[in-house]
């Protein structure tokens, strides 16, 4: 091959890390060359918060419009931060194999959750963290950040704040795991919606590529996960900035593989809470999402998320 595969990516350590693990699966899976592209986008070049930028996409479609128009041919995303809903012209290739999706802590003095004194200032930008921390009810004192991760780890090397709560995965990819000082139960809290997991997006023309991707990059049991987890978010109608949390694991069942998935929405302080799982086939890891969703829905999750006063405020 002489033209290479582009990859386009975000400049930040975690993306080109993200994307670099990418073009080592492309190069040796597929044997082609491979080349990273630096895209810039509206999320890396502003530090107001995320919900101000217009939530989920920020970070996602300067990415496609590269893939669109043409500068790259795949684009590397954290499947979290991707919207719910499909893009036009472009296709989810593959998710490879996911990282530990757990939430970690890390803490001053080696500290736990449990360890930290009530009154302890704990930093997350994540509604998701800030509620489920409340819903602990261990008397912590929850404060905004942003930024990136060595950003927000420099809070808690700096004394600012007492810890910082991170998707694990980042700070596995980066090589920071040695800071962390408890990888949080997803029984505490659960994980964002398809955290840890890498989205691996082409050309919905380029079907030979795609369909490439999908057979010698795409992980099924994490493929399946992620659609289970994303489909309790699509069903809810929640972006990636609702206090939504929810977890999917692959395992052998009576009738082969069956796909079990635990989601909770909260209110957003985390006095109020949702909770279910449900199981189901491999194959229908999607519906089994949806179902367990639907019956959220029933049990008054958009009252939840949408309280009549924020309605009104909005
Ligand atoms: N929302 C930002 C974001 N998007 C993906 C990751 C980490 C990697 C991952 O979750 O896969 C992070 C940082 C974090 O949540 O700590």
């Amino acid at each position: 091959m002489s033209t290479p595969l582009r990859i386009g990516t975000r400049a930040s350590l975690l993306a080109r890390t993200q994307a670099g693990t990418v073009a080592d699966l492309v190069s040796a899976r597929l044997g082609l060359d491979v080349e990273l592209v630096e895209i810039s986008t509206q999320g890396d070049r502003s530090s107001a918060p995320l919900a101000t930028l217009g939530g989920t996409g920020v970070f996602v479609s300067a990415l496609r419009d590269a893939v669109l128009d043409g500068r790259v041919d795949l684009a590397v995303h954290s499947l979290k931060d991707l919207p719910t809903a499909p893009a036009e012209g472009i296709a989810l290739a593959a998710v490879p194999p996911r990282e530990d999706p757990r939430d970690a802590l890390v803490a001053r003095d080696g500290l736990t959750l449990g360890e930290l004194p009530p009154g302890s200032v704990v930093a997350t930008g994540s509604p998701r963290r800030v509620a489920q921390l409340g819903a602990l009810g261990l008397g912590l004192e929850v404060t905004g950040i942003r930024g990136n991760i060595d950003t927000r780890l420099g809070r808690v090397a700096a004394g600012d704040v007492d810890a910082v709560v991170l998707a694990r995965a980042g700070l596995a990819r980066i090589g920071r795991l040695d800071l962390v000082t408890e990888v949080i139960d997803p029984l505490q809290m659960l994980p964002a919606p398809g955290q840890g997991a890498l989205a691996v997006e082409c050309r919905a023309v380029d079907t030979e590529l795609h369909a490439r991707l999908g057979e010698h990059l795409q992980d099924p049991a994490a493929r399946a996960a992620v659609d289970a987890e994303r489909a309790v978010l699509g069903t809810l109608e929640a972006g990636c900035s609702a206090p939504v949390g929810a977890l999917a694991e692959v395992a052998e069942g009576e009738d082969g593989l069956e796909v079990w998935i635990r989601a909770v929405v909260l209110a957003a302080d985390g006095s109020v809470e949702i909770r279910r799982s449900a199981t189901g086939p491999l194959t229908e890891a999607a519906k089994v999402g949806t179902r367990l969703a639907a019956g959220m829905l029933d049990e008054g999750a958009d009252e939840l998320m949408n309280p009549p006063a924020r309605r009104q405020q909005a």
